[in-house]
């Protein structure tokens, strides 16, 4: 199968276990790979075969517009569901990185599999 991917794309939202951070937006760098077959897309020249990864950005602002969890574990896993779901992704990669949340390090977070290739 082959790769579609979305590569540090940034979104804010409410997102954090302690009490600080229920009142602010925080922001997440996001990573994500997809498996896709890009050959029909790519015989006939035509976006609407494709996974379109404009298209799957704007559902994930959109999705993080709205979220306000606690845990990043449950931000990728709620977000691996509706876009799997809701574009027929069959399986997914997602490495989600809270910057600046452990001051010391780069960044912390998690990275999901999910599906099957
Ligand atoms: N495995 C996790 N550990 C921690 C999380 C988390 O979401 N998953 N969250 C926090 C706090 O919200 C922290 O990010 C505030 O800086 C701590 N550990």
């Amino acid at each position: 199968m082959d790769i579609v991917f979305i590569e540090g794309l940034e979104v804010d939202t409410v997102i954090g276990a302690y009490d600080w951070e229920r009142g602010i937006r925080q922001c997440l760098r996001l990573d994500l790979s997809f498996a896709w077959d890009n050959r029909p897309a790519a015989a006939d020249d035509d976006l609407s075969k494709a996974l379109d990864y404009a298209s799957v950005s704007a559902r994930i602002q959109a999705f993080a517009e709205a979220s306000q969890f606690q845990l990043v574990e449950t931000f990728a896993e709620r977000l691996a569901h509706v876009l799997m779901s809701e574009f027929g992704i069959p399986w997914l990669r997602l490495k989600l990185t809270k910057p600046g949340a452990v001051p010391a390090a780069k960044g912390v977070g998690v990275e999901i599999e999910r599906g099957c290739r």
